[in-house]
């Protein structure tokens, strides 16, 4: 599909995406940029790319496909870096969790001749670094591309063909609403778990670890969630601002709720929104995960709402 692909960042998505397009032979050749001498060495080593290099300009010269695969905060000075040696005709595309900042920070900072089609694979773990990526971590996930109103038909076809080859399911809308949506069914859980993690370690030293000892459950799997980047997520929250603290605000109220609930012993409530979440998880899991995103937003209120 492509003859040069430039992946700057070899983190878990940008390893991932190498493996998945090796696996389904999509480039002639992949080349990618690292800062760090030890993440150079060790992409070459597990054959993630033919050649790194430590400037993003030079993997992106000569390339017809530059992935943008870093912390969203670092996309505008790439762009910056690689405005000037991208080949006309060039797509640009990035992995990055929140989709308005693309157009904000990387647009402008590319020649007219060159394609933006942002993208965000719906995927992913609790852990960094190249040697984080598996071939499969795409398969059969959303990646929702949110092209600017005037991109290149032919341009997001390539890109949503790029994923499909992968193993993704492919949606596209404005990045406007993947900002709202991903808002509350990724920004938000991470914010949650972050905070619920912070808490109990504060507890800890009343308790004396009783919050390592007693984590089988509930709290075990908050935990996962709370060891994901600290740079990935800084990032997130200082560029979905808007959208996460419309959600938190719903959220908080909701919260409200639930607190009068319990102190006023309305066993009813906290009963019907339990069967209510309980429903929701087993269409997820029905529906292998993918109405998550796609069916979010479409509840129908409750009486007297
Ligand atoms: N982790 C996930 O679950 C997930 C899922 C979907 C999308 N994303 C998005 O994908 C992007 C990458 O995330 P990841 O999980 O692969 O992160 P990661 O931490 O595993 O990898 C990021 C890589 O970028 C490198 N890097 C950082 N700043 C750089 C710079 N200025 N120039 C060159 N390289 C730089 C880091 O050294 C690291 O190797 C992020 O924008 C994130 O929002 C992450
Ligand atoms: O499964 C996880 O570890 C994730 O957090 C993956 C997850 C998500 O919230 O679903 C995290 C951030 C991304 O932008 C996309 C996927």
């Amino acid at each position: 599909m492509f003859a040069r692909v430039a992946l700057i960042g070899m983190g878990l998505i940008g390893s991932s995406m190498a493996l998945a397009m090796r696996r389904a032979g999509l480039a002639g050749e992949i080349v990618g940029a690292a800062r760090s001498a030890a993440t150079r060495d060790t992409a070459l080593r597990l054959r993630l790319a033919d050649a790194m290099f430590a400037e993003a300009a030079e993997a992106a010269r000569g390339a017809d496909l530059v992935v943008l695969a870093t912390p969203i905060g670092a996309f505008g000075a790439i762009a910056a870096e690689i405005g000037e040696v991208l080949e006309a005709g060039a797509i640009v595309t990035d992995v990055g969790s929140v989709k308005g900042m693309v157009l904000r920070d990387v647009a402008p900072h590319l020649p007219l001749n060159v394609h933006l089609v942002p993208g965000h694979p719906v995927a992913g773990t609790e852990h960094s670094g190249p040697e984080a990526g598996f071939a499969e971590l795409f398969e059969n996930r959303w990646c929702i591309l949110t092209p600017p109103d005037d991109a290149e038909a032919a341009a997001v076809d390539k890109v949503a063909e790029l994923w499909r080859r992968m193993g993704a399911k492919v949606e596209i809308m404005p990045a406007q609403h993947h900002d709202l949506v991903l808002a509350i069914t990724s920004h938000v859980p991470h914010l949650i778990a972050y905070n619920i993690v912070g808490t109990a370690s504060d507890l800890e030293t009343v308790t004396q670890s009783e919050v390592i000892k007693f984590s089988a459950g509930g709290f075990r799997d908050f935990t996962r969630i709370a060891a994901s980047d600290p740079t990935m997520w800084r990032d997130v929250f200082l560029n979905n601002k808007e959208a996460v603290l419309e959600m938190l605000g719903r959220f908080v109220e909701d919260l409200t709720a639930l607190q009068r609930a319990i102190r006023w012993g309305e066993g009813e409530t906290l009963f019907d929104l339990f069967t209510h979440t309980r429903a929701i998880r087993r269409s997820i899991v029905e529906a292998g995960q993918e109405t998550a995103v796609a069916d979010f937003g479409r509840r129908q209120p409750a009486q007297g709402e």
